[in-house]
């Protein structure tokens, strides 16, 4: 053989074996060194801020955190509360991870308002089965790309196009709950809102009326619930986080069936849709704008979907292939219907709370709507100021994402402190939000302080319920839009009355932030014409 190869490359071409396994070693020795050499000046680095007492080498403060899912929050944002006296950042290490809690408004504005940190951290990762590189989970020219086209689909004239789902949905759920009435007068209504917020976004996002309401045990609905528990699960069991690990576990083949339910769904509605629009010839938005029609999902009228826009966008598949709608739409089913629930509930519970923070706003309504019972309207949603602000000040207390996970993707100066690239940035808004230097007496529920007058000379980033910067919320518009008609046509019906206080509840972080055992309300209906004064 080595007769053959010396006849074909010349002697001095061939080099010893000796040779070529001392330079691999060298090359593979030397990349070892060069990494051995950045791991610690990037421990260096971190180490140099200051950090969480109690962490063991090599496992950081892992331990600190391994408690309940009911006392994580709590235990989170107390450590790192009673730490804030030592300096505006704090650094700490679970595992190899290195970590640095955020809770002032200076620092949320050095990472928000860049156009460069946009990486979202690895716990993210645990929603991307469902959702793959949606709007939420991208980053870089994706991202930019996503985030250009998706901004067209929340224009004001398409919202209010929403409007009267919105307001159809609302009527529901007031049958829903005077039916419950007939029954009892105190119960939980989260699960009445969810199904609500989730025909909401059903029939918004992809046209397509679930009827969620009046079919709770649907497939897709079970199947959605499923794939929220697994999330949240992931979220707070580090071992069951990594792929590989998350293989073996039990809710591995749970999510497997409800991964096939969901984007067998979408997948479904996609074709449908594209399917009648070929049949319609429709393929301007503008002519879907003014044209309602018939939709097979419901005999009534049909208006836009986001989904309408997104097919418009994909140009016969040039731009967007069907997995690249798939993968918004699954993204704003994710992120479009627990978070108005949970924002909901809590101004719920807190205006049962608050008696007097009630009369208030039924003089609103009062004067809004008088006694009629007609549906809301863009002026009258305009008009509802002083419920906008119950709505913003219990988002203050309870922030739907209490943290928010960043991967930095270049040192960054906070605070005076080198962070390096690579370290993940939490940016607690539970705790920023209890700033007194912005909210005096941070604990007390007083929607005034968003009156114009209140509010002026805040930090613009002392109050960041949906994030802000270049990656904030989409969909805040269409959410306090929502919220309002929801909220309005459940206080113009009933009166509510707080079941549990609020030192009593159990703060749950899944992927909202959510009471345990959900919102207990008392509720009296309104009688017409007659109103209730509770002074
Ligand atoms: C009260 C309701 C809501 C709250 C408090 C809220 C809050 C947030 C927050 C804090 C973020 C930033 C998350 C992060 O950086 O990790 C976010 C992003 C996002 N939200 Fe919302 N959200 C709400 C409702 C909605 C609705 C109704 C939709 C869609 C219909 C929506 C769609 C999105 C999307 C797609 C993103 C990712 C945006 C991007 O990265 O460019 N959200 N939201």
């Amino acid at each position: 053989m080595s007769k053959l190869v010396s006849h074909v490359v010349p002697e001095w071409l061939i080099v010893p074996n000796s040779v070529i396994e001392s330079t691999l070693v060298v090359v593979l020795l030397s990349i070892v060194v060069i990494a051995l050499v950045r791991r610690i000046k990037f421990v260096v680095k971190v180490n140099k801020i200051p950090g969480m007492p109690g962490g063991l080498s090599l496992i950081g403060n892992v331990f600190t955190f391994l408690v309940p899912p009911e006392e994580f929050l709590n235990r989170l944002t107390g450590y790192v509360a009673g730490l804030q006296s030592s300096g505006p950042i704090l650094r700490t290490w679970t595992g190899p991870f290195a970590f640095c809690f955020l809770f002032t408004a200076e620092s949320f504005e050095v990472i928000l308002s860049s156009t460069k940190l946009i990486d979202k951290s690895r716990h993210y990762n645990n929603v991307l089965p469902w959702l793959n590189t949606g709007l939420l989970t991208s980053t870089g020219s994706k991202w930019v790309s996503r985030r250009k086209l998706l901004t067209a689909a929340f224009h004001f004239k398409i919202l209010e196009d929403f409007l009267q789902v919105f307001n159809e949905q609302s009527q529901i759920l007031i049958q829903k709950l005077s039916a419950a009435l007939k029954v009892r007068n105190d119960f939980d209504i989260y699960p009445f809102i969810t199904l609500c917020t989730l025909d909401i976004i059903c029939d918004t996002a992809m046209g397509c009326n679930i009827q969620a309401q009046s079919q709770s045990n649907s497939e897709y609905v079970n199947a959605v619930q499923s794939m929220r528990e697994i999330v949240a699960a992931r979220l707070i069991r580090p071992w069951i986080q990594p792929d590989f690990l998350f293989q073996f576990s039990n809710y591995s083949g749970r999510q497997k069936e409800a991964l096939k339910i969901l984007h067998g769904f979408t997948d479904g509605v996609i074709r449908k849709r594209k399917l009648e629009r070929a049949s319609h010839s429709l393929d301007k938005v503008t002519a879907l704008t003014n044209q309602y029609r018939e939709d097979e999902f419901s005999p009534k009228k049909k208006r836009l979907a986001l989904l309408d826009l997104l097919i418009d966008a994909s140009k016969d598949g040039e731009v967007l292939s069907d997995l690249d709608i798939r993968e918004e739409v699954d993204t704003f089913m994710f992120a479009g219907h627990d978070t108005t629930t949970t924002s909901i509930c809590w101004t719920l519970f807190l205006i049962g709370s608050h008696p007097h923070v009630q009369v208030r706003i039924n003089e609103e309504l009062d004067c809004v709507f008088g006694t009629s019972d007609r549906p809301a309207t863009t002026t009258d949603l305009n008009e509802l100021k002083y419920l906008e602000c119950c709505i913003k000040e219990a988002l203050r207390l309870y922030p739907i994402g209490p943290i928010i996970a960043r991967k930095l993707s270049e040192d960054t100066v906070i605070h005076g402190y080198t962070v390096p690239a690579h370290t993940t940035v939490a940016l607690m808004t539970y705790i920023l939000h209890r700033n007194p230097e912005h909210f005096p007496d941070p604990e007390l529920y007083q929607p005034e302080r968003f009156f114009e007058e209140n509010s002026r000379g805040r930090h613009p980033y002392a109050y960041v319920p949906f994030s802000a910067g270049p990656r904030n919320c989409i969909g805040q518009k269409f959410a306090l839009m929502e919220e309002k008609v929801i909220l309005s046509s459940i206080l113009r019906n009933f009166h509510i009355r707080a079941l549990d206080r609020r030192e009593e509840l159990i703060l749950l972080n899944e992927l909202t932030l959510r009471p345990r055992d959900g919102v207990r309300l008392h509720l009296t209906p309104k009688q017409k014409h007659f109103k209730l004064n509770f002074n």
